[in-house]
């Protein structure tokens, strides 16, 4: 019998009749030329209209007087999103749909064990959501709102006096002036840490399950302290998380910064009063309108150089297929071209326009412009998670407005893959975050992250471990020059022993408090799920058994970051401290690719913070030239 996947995917007499009838149209259009073909200008062109994007857009539209700007987003509108993806329980479910997800998979890897160097291993393919519509993954993503520790942001400073500009006290201004936080009578401490004007919604959850209260008393029993806001003054403990949720949905970066940049639409200059011609007539000397242009389903091909001025590297526009056909979007004189396309495809559309690793462009057959490392120095979170049988009924219904991870644990790992100490608890840099969740264990879901899941439906109480800290550097690269096939992705997960070991120690403390009471006695929890099905608590697992469950069900973090790295050239860098790509004019890469170090938490709102901060540079630079 032929299975599902070694039927070859045919498409329908209907699809390519349909295909065949929107083409001729276009050519009908186009032979009666109904529109003039003209060149489009922009002061800004921003390329994805992500968590980035969006916040930029607003931030310039707002600050620079008389712009206009152009957002080019290869997705849908947020507006295709219906109700249930806006509500935080389909997380699960919303982070890989064709419709709005670039369907990325990352390639497997062959390396030596960890444990026993010896023996080779695998990390298998496995996907690599990254959100494909407006709002970027900022529509897609688990809405937890984190910003990392101040110890990363000084790392990102500690390259260079220029670089001081990213230390903490910086950033943090930044943070605060998108948050708006909805904690209700927060103390002195939390409004020194936390905004509540900005755009960007944050709330703490609401009413969560009871079994998750009891999750706080069994991390109490092992000596981890209370912390009421992971954003505050230190992030270890255990605590309930904040996320970007508002009445109960989603709210991602599009329905904070972008909605609000699209309210200004002006005239320059100013529209005079209506003469005698049609309503809304535009005079002779109205020159622009001052709006941001948003287009969805447009696809960035490509950078436009100045061809007269070649060794200058000088960006004039961007090309796109939009509609059918190709098109050409230019900048103003004193314009930019604004790279947010993600950490993927920045590091893609920086290669195909002939900057990054000559040797990689040229098997490609890209003319190389400027040789830096793009696409080296992929970051991200290695992940990996425990899965506890709840025999007692713990989710009476399902809380719409939570994604069910609502509570977790920060804590520094222990480096021999031991379970960490009481010191390890307290300890102010901690590299291991994890997220509790219950739900419903659904086989289907599981068996998309890890083979052969257990066979019957129950409850379950998950225990999801992110290596915050990770030492382990991967890369990723073009494969073709064709602009809609994915680079290869290679995360190099564990590849250093000491991330293996370290996440090793977060499982290991994952169990221990699931035996912990309230959980093992009111609840009843004695199994987890190993290969074989659910196995006692209390099963002996050596290191080696550790490391072959961390392979089987590792998964990326979702926070990866750091291909177009910030730093000096001479460190590997592609952009400096103001973002501008070495060896280009006109040209700036605002996103999580230019992150050198990974933030230790949830990247949306360093995300959001770097592109806040980075408005500010560009309007410093617009207003200096000329
Ligand atoms: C499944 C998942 C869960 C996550 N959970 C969390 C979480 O709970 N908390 C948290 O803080 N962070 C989370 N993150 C991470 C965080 O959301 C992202 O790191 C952040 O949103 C990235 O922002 P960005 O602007 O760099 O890129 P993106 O938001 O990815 O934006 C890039 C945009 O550019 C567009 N684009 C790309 N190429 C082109 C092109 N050629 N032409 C036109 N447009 C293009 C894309 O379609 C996209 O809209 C999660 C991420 C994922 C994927």
């Amino acid at each position: 019998m032929e299975t599902l996947l070694s039927t070859p995917i045919k498409e329908s007499k209907i699809d390519t009749e349909i295909r065949d009838l929107w083409l001729e149209s276009i050519r009908n259009r186009d032979q009666r030329q109904p529109f003039k073909k003209t060149n489009e200008f922009y002061d800004f062109i921003i390329v994805g209209a992500g968590t980035a994007g969006c916040v930029l857009a607003r931030e310039l539209i707002y600050n620079i007087p008389n712009i206009n700007i152009l957002v080019l987003e290869a997705g849908p509108p947020a507006t295709q999103i219906n109700d249930i993806m806006r509500s935080p329980c389909a997380f699960g479910l919303v982070h890989r749909t064709s419709e709005t997800d670039w369907g990325y998979f990352m390639e497997e890897q062959k390396m030596p064990g960890a444990i026993d160097p010896t023996k080779e291993v695998f990390n298998k393919s496995v996907a690599y959501p990254r959100g494909k519509v407006i709002g970027g993954c900022s529509t897609i993503n688990g809405m937890a709102y984190m910003r990392g520790q101040k110890a990363d942001y000084d790392l990102w400073a500690a390259q260079g006096p220029e670089y001081e500009i990213w230390d903490f006290d910086h950033c943090i201004e930044a943070f605060k002036a998108i948050e708006n936080n909805a904690r209700e009578n927060p103390d002195e401490e939390f409004k020194k840490y936390h905004g509540f004007n900005g755009l960007l919604h944050v709330r703490d959850p609401y009413d969560s399950y009871d079994i998750m209260k009891d999750v706080i008393k069994a991390a109490k029993n092992l000596g981890i302290p209370y912390n009421n806001d992971f954003n505050g003054v230190k992030q270890n403990g255990v605590g309930a998380y904040q996320c970007t949720t508002k009445d109960g949905h989603r709210f991602s970066l599009a329905d904070g910064y972008l909605n609000d940049a699209l309210k200004k639409v002006e005239t320059y200059p100013p529209l005079k009063p209506l003469g005698l011609g049609p309503p809304h007539e535009l005079g002779d000397d109205v020159t622009k309108f001052v709006a941001v242009n948003v287009k969805s389903f447009a696809h960035v091909l490509n950078i436009i150089w100045d061809e007269e001025k070649k060794d200058e590297n000088i960006a004039i526009g961007i090309k796109y297929f939009y509609d059918g056909g190709v098109h050409d979007a230019f900048i103003a004189p004193k314009g930019e071209v604004i790279i947010c396309g993600g950490v993927i495809n920045s590091a893609q559309i920086l290669m195909l326009s002939g900057i990054g690793p000559k040797n990689n462009l040229e098997e490609n057959n890209i003319k190389v412009r400027k040789e830096l490392p793009v696409g080296c120095n992929l970051l991200d979170h290695p992940s990996s998670c425990m899965t506890a049988k709840v025999p007692v009924p713990s989710v009476p219904q399902l809380n719409y407005w939570s994604n069910g991870f609502d509570y977790g644990i920060i804590h520094k790992a222990n480096v021999e893959g031991k379970i960490p100490n009481k010191e390890e608890f307290l300890d102010e840099r901690p590299d291991i975050q994890m997220f509790v969740g219950t739900n419903v264990y659904d086989p289907n879901i599981a068996a998309r992250f890890y083979p052969n899941p257990t066979e019957e439906k129950c409850e379950v109480l998950t225990i999801i471990q992110f290596l915050n800290i990770p030492s382990s550097v991967g890369y990723l690269e073009l494969c073709s020059s064709n602009p809609f096939i994915q680079p290869k992705i290679f995360p190099n997960f564990y590849k250093n022993p000491n991330d293996l070991y370290k996440i090793m120690s977060a499982l290991k403390l994952s169990r221990e408090l699931l035996k912990q009471p309230p959980l093992s006695t009111v609840w009843g929890i004695k199994e987890i799920e190993l290969d074989n099905g659910w196995s006692s608590i209390d099963k002996e697992m050596s290191d080696e058994d550790w490391e072959q469950y961390i392979r089987k069900r590792f998964f990326p973090g979702y926070h990866s970051c750091g291909t177009v790295k910030m730093a000096p050239e001479t460190q590997e860098g592609c952009v400096n401290h103001r973002l501008q790509v070495y060896g280009t004019k006109n040209l700036r890469v605002v996103d999580a690719s230019i992150f050198p170090v990974v933030p230790s938490g949830n990247i949306n709102a360093p995300v959001a913070m770097v592109a806040w901060k980075a408005s500010r540079l560009i309007e410093e630079d617009y207003v200096n030239k000329f």
